[in-house]
Protein backbone atom coordinates (compact mmCIF):
# COMPACT_ATOMS: atom_id res chain seq x y z
CA UNK A 1 0.00 0.00 0.00
CA UNK A 2 1.12 3.42 -0.54
CA UNK A 3 1.76 5.63 2.31
CA UNK A 4 0.71 9.06 2.52
CA UNK A 5 2.44 11.92 3.78
CA UNK A 6 1.66 15.34 4.47
CA UNK A 7 3.42 18.26 3.45
CA UNK A 8 2.60 20.93 6.15
CA UNK A 9 5.16 23.65 4.13
CA UNK A 10 2.17 25.43 2.82
CA UNK A 11 0.84 26.24 6.25
CA UNK A 12 3.28 27.17 7.18
CA UNK A 13 3.63 30.11 4.57
CA UNK A 14 0.41 31.27 4.99
CA UNK A 15 1.00 31.59 8.69
CA UNK A 16 4.35 33.91 7.91
CA UNK A 17 2.91 35.48 5.81
CA UNK A 18 1.23 37.74 9.01
CA UNK A 19 3.78 36.76 11.00
CA UNK A 20 1.67 35.24 13.93
CA UNK A 21 0.67 31.78 15.12
CA UNK A 22 -2.35 30.89 13.12
CA UNK A 23 -2.74 29.00 10.84
CA UNK A 24 -1.54 26.41 13.44
CA UNK A 25 1.09 24.02 11.60
CA UNK A 26 0.69 21.04 14.97
CA UNK A 27 -2.94 21.54 14.55
CA UNK A 28 -3.23 21.13 10.87
CA UNK A 29 -0.54 18.41 11.45
CA UNK A 30 -3.14 16.90 14.19
CA UNK A 31 -6.07 17.19 11.53
CA UNK A 32 -4.32 15.06 9.05
CA UNK A 33 -3.36 12.45 11.22
CA UNK A 34 -7.03 12.21 12.31
CA UNK A 35 -8.16 12.14 9.08
CA UNK A 36 -6.05 9.04 8.50
CA UNK A 37 -2.54 10.14 7.02
CA UNK A 38 0.22 7.98 7.02
CA UNK A 39 2.91 10.28 7.86
CA UNK A 40 3.82 14.34 7.87
CA UNK A 41 6.43 16.00 6.36
CA UNK A 42 7.97 19.14 6.23
CA UNK A 43 10.99 20.82 3.84
CA UNK A 44 12.74 23.99 5.54
CA UNK A 45 14.71 25.84 3.37
CA UNK A 46 17.29 28.05 4.95
CA UNK A 47 15.48 30.87 4.06
CA UNK A 48 12.44 29.99 6.31
CA UNK A 49 10.43 31.54 4.13
CA UNK A 50 8.27 28.57 5.83
CA UNK A 51 9.25 25.25 7.99
CA UNK A 52 11.43 27.19 10.02
CA UNK A 53 13.80 25.22 12.52
CA UNK A 54 11.47 25.31 16.06
CA UNK A 55 8.53 23.71 13.20
CA UNK A 56 11.08 20.90 12.77
CA UNK A 57 10.92 20.00 16.67
CA UNK A 58 7.84 20.15 17.54
CA UNK A 59 6.75 18.36 14.29
CA UNK A 60 9.23 15.27 15.28
CA UNK A 61 7.63 15.79 18.68
CA UNK A 62 4.00 15.53 17.47
CA UNK A 63 5.08 12.20 15.12
CA UNK A 64 6.66 10.84 18.32
CA UNK A 65 3.57 11.14 20.19
CA UNK A 66 1.28 9.84 17.75
CA UNK A 67 3.47 6.95 16.68
CA UNK A 68 3.99 8.27 13.22
CA UNK A 69 6.75 9.24 10.57
CA UNK A 70 8.38 12.46 10.34
CA UNK A 71 9.76 12.73 6.97
CA UNK A 72 12.29 15.79 6.74
CA UNK A 73 13.38 17.30 3.26
CA UNK A 74 16.11 19.26 2.45
CA UNK A 75 19.36 20.42 1.11
CA UNK A 76 22.49 18.90 3.06
CA UNK A 77 24.60 21.32 1.50
CA UNK A 78 23.27 24.16 1.56
CA UNK A 79 25.19 26.47 4.53
CA UNK A 80 24.18 27.04 8.61
CA UNK A 81 22.85 31.00 8.73
CA UNK A 82 21.11 33.09 11.04
CA UNK A 83 17.47 30.79 11.81
CA UNK A 84 18.62 27.67 9.83
CA UNK A 85 21.11 25.03 11.51
CA UNK A 86 21.62 22.81 8.47
CA UNK A 87 19.46 19.98 7.61
CA UNK A 88 22.05 17.11 8.66
CA UNK A 89 22.33 19.85 12.02
CA UNK A 90 18.36 19.62 12.17
CA UNK A 91 18.40 15.46 11.81
CA UNK A 92 21.15 15.10 14.32
CA UNK A 93 18.31 16.93 16.67
CA UNK A 94 15.20 15.36 15.95
CA UNK A 95 16.43 11.70 13.85
CA UNK A 96 13.69 11.58 11.74
CA UNK A 97 12.09 8.02 10.27
CA UNK A 98 13.25 9.72 7.01
CA UNK A 99 15.40 12.14 5.53
CA UNK A 100 15.14 13.04 2.09
CA UNK A 101 17.78 15.18 0.68
CA UNK A 102 16.97 17.31 -2.15
CA UNK A 103 19.43 19.39 -3.97
CA UNK A 104 17.51 22.56 -3.72
CA UNK A 105 19.81 25.71 -5.34
CA UNK A 106 19.40 28.89 -2.92
CA UNK A 107 16.67 31.17 -3.43
CA UNK A 108 14.61 28.32 -5.44
CA UNK A 109 11.07 28.80 -5.56
CA UNK A 110 10.62 25.31 -4.92
CA UNK A 111 12.35 22.04 -5.84
CA UNK A 112 13.07 21.71 -9.27
CA UNK A 113 15.55 18.66 -10.07
CA UNK A 114 16.83 15.62 -8.48
CA UNK A 115 20.34 14.77 -7.90
CA UNK A 116 22.74 14.15 -11.08
CA UNK A 117 23.93 10.48 -8.69
CA UNK A 118 26.95 10.19 -10.93
CA UNK A 119 28.70 13.25 -10.17
CA UNK A 120 27.21 13.36 -6.45
CA UNK A 121 27.21 10.20 -5.47
CA UNK A 122 30.93 10.23 -3.29
CA UNK A 123 29.82 13.03 -1.46
CA UNK A 124 26.60 11.88 -1.28
CA UNK A 125 28.15 8.84 0.37
CA UNK A 126 29.14 9.71 3.97
CA UNK A 127 26.29 12.13 4.48
CA UNK A 128 23.94 9.05 3.93
CA UNK A 129 26.11 7.26 6.04
CA UNK A 130 25.74 9.47 9.46
CA UNK A 131 21.90 9.52 8.23
CA UNK A 132 21.34 6.01 8.85
CA UNK A 133 23.83 5.92 11.98
CA UNK A 134 21.25 8.08 13.43
CA UNK A 135 18.40 5.41 12.80
CA UNK A 136 16.82 7.70 9.80
CA UNK A 137 15.84 5.65 6.42
CA UNK A 138 17.60 7.80 3.53
CA UNK A 139 15.77 9.19 0.26
CA UNK A 140 17.38 10.85 -2.76
CA UNK A 141 15.15 13.24 -4.99
CA UNK A 142 15.74 11.61 -8.20
CA UNK A 143 15.01 13.15 -11.70
CA UNK A 144 12.58 10.39 -13.76
CA UNK A 145 15.61 8.49 -16.13
CA UNK A 146 18.39 9.84 -13.64
CA UNK A 147 21.43 7.45 -12.78
CA UNK A 148 19.63 5.80 -9.65
CA UNK A 149 21.82 2.90 -9.54
CA UNK A 150 24.47 5.44 -8.27
CA UNK A 151 22.00 6.53 -5.29
CA UNK A 152 22.26 2.81 -4.48
CA UNK A 153 26.34 2.91 -4.70
CA UNK A 154 25.92 6.00 -2.28
CA UNK A 155 24.50 3.53 0.10
CA UNK A 156 20.48 4.98 0.15
CA UNK A 157 17.53 3.20 0.98
CA UNK A 158 15.21 4.64 -1.49
CA UNK A 159 14.92 7.48 -4.04
CA UNK A 160 11.86 10.06 -4.58
CA UNK A 161 10.90 10.40 -7.86
CA UNK A 162 10.52 14.13 -8.69
CA UNK A 163 6.86 14.39 -10.34
CA UNK A 164 6.96 17.70 -11.31
CA UNK A 165 7.72 17.32 -15.22
CA UNK A 166 4.90 14.42 -15.15
CA UNK A 167 2.44 16.93 -13.39
CA UNK A 168 3.00 19.32 -15.70
CA UNK A 169 2.42 16.81 -18.62
CA UNK A 170 -0.82 15.44 -17.31
CA UNK A 171 -1.72 19.22 -16.77
CA UNK A 172 -1.48 19.24 -20.43
CA UNK A 173 -3.45 16.33 -21.54
CA UNK A 174 -0.38 14.05 -22.52
CA UNK A 175 1.67 12.11 -19.70
CA UNK A 176 2.24 8.93 -21.64
CA UNK A 177 5.77 9.41 -21.88
CA UNK A 178 6.55 10.95 -18.60
CA UNK A 179 4.70 7.96 -16.99
CA UNK A 180 6.52 5.82 -18.90
CA UNK A 181 10.23 7.44 -17.96
CA UNK A 182 8.88 7.48 -14.15
CA UNK A 183 7.81 3.96 -14.40
CA UNK A 184 10.85 2.87 -15.52
CA UNK A 185 13.15 4.62 -12.89
CA UNK A 186 11.11 2.88 -10.47
CA UNK A 187 12.00 -0.75 -11.89
CA UNK A 188 15.77 0.36 -11.92
CA UNK A 189 15.65 1.23 -8.66
CA UNK A 190 13.97 -1.71 -7.15
CA UNK A 191 16.65 -4.03 -9.19
CA UNK A 192 19.50 -2.02 -7.55
CA UNK A 193 17.51 -2.59 -4.12
CA UNK A 194 15.93 0.89 -3.45
CA UNK A 195 12.68 1.47 -2.34
CA UNK A 196 10.33 4.21 -4.21
CA UNK A 197 8.98 7.04 -2.74
CA UNK A 198 7.22 9.87 -5.34
CA UNK A 199 6.46 13.21 -4.58
CA UNK A 200 6.17 16.95 -5.79
CA UNK A 201 2.91 18.48 -7.52
CA UNK A 202 1.20 15.17 -7.35
CA UNK A 203 -2.94 16.27 -6.78
CA UNK A 204 -6.32 14.41 -7.10
CA UNK A 205 -6.45 14.81 -10.56
CA UNK A 206 -3.15 13.22 -11.28
CA UNK A 207 -2.55 10.78 -8.41
CA UNK A 208 -4.24 7.65 -9.36
CA UNK A 209 -3.01 7.61 -13.12
CA UNK A 210 0.68 8.00 -11.40
CA UNK A 211 0.36 5.41 -9.24
CA UNK A 212 -1.39 3.10 -11.85
CA UNK A 213 1.53 3.43 -13.79
CA UNK A 214 4.04 3.14 -11.72
CA UNK A 215 2.60 0.55 -8.97
CA UNK A 216 4.57 0.42 -5.45
CA UNK A 217 5.58 3.32 -4.50
CA UNK A 218 5.90 3.08 -1.13
CA UNK A 219 4.92 6.65 0.05
CA UNK A 220 3.70 9.84 -1.95
CA UNK A 221 4.71 13.40 0.14
CA UNK A 222 1.71 16.01 -0.70
CA UNK A 223 1.56 19.51 -0.18
CA UNK A 224 1.06 22.27 -2.41
CA UNK A 225 -1.90 20.34 -4.05
CA UNK A 226 -3.30 19.29 -0.76
CA UNK A 227 -3.50 22.52 1.09
CA UNK A 228 -5.40 24.48 -2.29
CA UNK A 229 -7.69 21.57 -2.46
CA UNK A 230 -8.70 21.79 0.83
CA UNK A 231 -9.29 25.01 0.80
CA UNK A 232 -11.53 24.60 -1.87
CA UNK A 233 -13.14 21.61 0.11
CA UNK A 234 -13.75 24.03 3.47
CA UNK A 235 -14.59 27.31 1.71
CA UNK A 236 -18.41 26.58 1.56
CA UNK A 237 -18.28 25.45 5.04
CA UNK A 238 -16.45 28.47 6.72
CA UNK A 239 -18.41 30.85 4.56
CA UNK A 240 -21.99 29.20 6.22
CA UNK A 241 -20.15 29.62 9.59
CA UNK A 242 -19.64 32.92 9.08
CA UNK A 243 -23.12 34.17 7.77
CA UNK A 244 -24.49 32.64 11.07
CA UNK A 245 -22.71 34.75 13.50
CA UNK A 246 -24.50 37.96 11.10
C1 LIG B 1 11.06 17.87 -2.55
C2 LIG B 1 9.76 18.40 -2.96
O1 LIG B 1 9.36 18.27 -4.09
C3 LIG B 1 8.93 19.11 -1.99
O2 LIG B 1 9.50 19.19 -0.75
C4 LIG B 1 8.57 20.42 -2.45
O3 LIG B 1 9.71 21.01 -2.98
C5 LIG B 1 7.98 21.28 -1.39
O4 LIG B 1 8.75 22.40 -1.15
P1 LIG B 1 8.06 23.83 -1.18
O5 LIG B 1 6.86 23.74 -0.28
O6 LIG B 1 9.11 24.73 -0.66
O7 LIG B 1 7.66 24.12 -2.58
N1 LIG C 1 8.36 15.65 -1.54
C1 LIG C 1 7.29 16.35 -2.15
C2 LIG C 1 6.50 17.04 -1.13
O1 LIG C 1 6.74 16.93 0.04
C3 LIG C 1 5.37 17.87 -1.52
O2 LIG C 1 5.51 18.51 -2.73
P1 LIG C 1 4.27 19.40 -3.21
O3 LIG C 1 3.03 18.53 -3.15
O4 LIG C 1 4.16 20.54 -2.24
O5 LIG C 1 4.60 19.81 -4.60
Amino acid sequence: MTRLSVNLNKIAVLRNSRGGAEPDMLRAARTCLDAGAHGLTLHPRPDARHARADDVIALAALAGERGVELNLEGNPFAAPRPGYPGFIALCRAVRPAQATLVPDDDGQITSDHGFDFERDRDRLAPLVAELRGLGCRVSLFADAGSAVESAADAGADRIEIYTGPFADAHASGDATAALAACADTARRARAAGLGVNAGHDLSQSNLRDFLAAVPSVEEVSIGHALVSEALYDGLSTTVGRYLALL
